[in-house]
């Protein structure tokens, strides 16, 4: 009980101060978002593991819906297919898998969104690095000191942990908080 209590404060502790210090930059993100799906553009969300899971559930709740009745927002997450998962990373490399689909599928004027807690996975990096050559404005969601994010990103919303866990755990309500609230600028309250 003692060590559970310990992991839900040490939780508690992380996001808010993933709230207090990103905070500003989730709201700006909320409004550039709007931008682009106004222009008709749209979210590409990657990441592996946990983050891949986490990609999947961002895009669920825009293309479906968060809190409100409302018409599909256009976000896909780029760790489903595994098709196109295999075939890239058995004729190419793993670190290619994301690059192949933002070539194939990122226009100038969309967002791509690269998830990592240790902001070293050289897929998700490769493809923010190459959305950004194409155009897209590129946000890393990480953790810590962010690894390589900072280079290949417009925008990079941290959370303040070293523990992968922790830092998955800021993600989730950085997904639930961002949905909510396009939801509410997007359609209005
Ligand atoms: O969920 C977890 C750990 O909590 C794992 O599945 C974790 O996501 C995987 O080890 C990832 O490969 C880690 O990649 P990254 O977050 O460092 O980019
Ligand atoms: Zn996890």
């Amino acid at each position: 009980m003692e060590k559970i209590k310990a992991i839900l404060s040490a939780s508690h502790e992380v996001t808010a101060r993933f709230v207090e210090t990103e905070g500003p930059k989730i709201l700006s993100l909320v409004e550039k978002t709007c931008e682009v799906f106004r222009n008709g553009g749209k979210l590409l969300v990657f990441g592996n593991g946990g983050s891949a899971a986490d990609a999947q559930h961002l895009a669920a709740e825009l293309v479906n819906r968060f809190k409100r009745e409302r018409t599909p927002l256009p976000a896909l997450a780029l760790t489903t297919d595994t098709s196109i998962l295999t075939a890239v990373a058995n004729d190419y490399d793993f670190s290619l898998v994301f690059v192949k689909q933002i070539e194939a599928l990122g226009r100038a004027g969309d967002i791509a969104l690269g998830i990592s807690t240790s902001g070293r996975s050289p897929n998700v990096l490769k493809a923010l690095a190459r959305a950004r050559e194409l155009g897209l404005f590129t946000v890393g969601l990480t953790g810590g000191t962010g690894g390589g994010m900072p280079e290949v990103s417009d925008l990079v919303i941290t959370v303040p942990s070293e523990e992968t866990p922790r830092i998955q755990e800021g993600h989730l309500l950085f997904i639930h908080v961002f949905s909510e609230l396009i939801e509410e600028a997007y359609f209005g309250k």
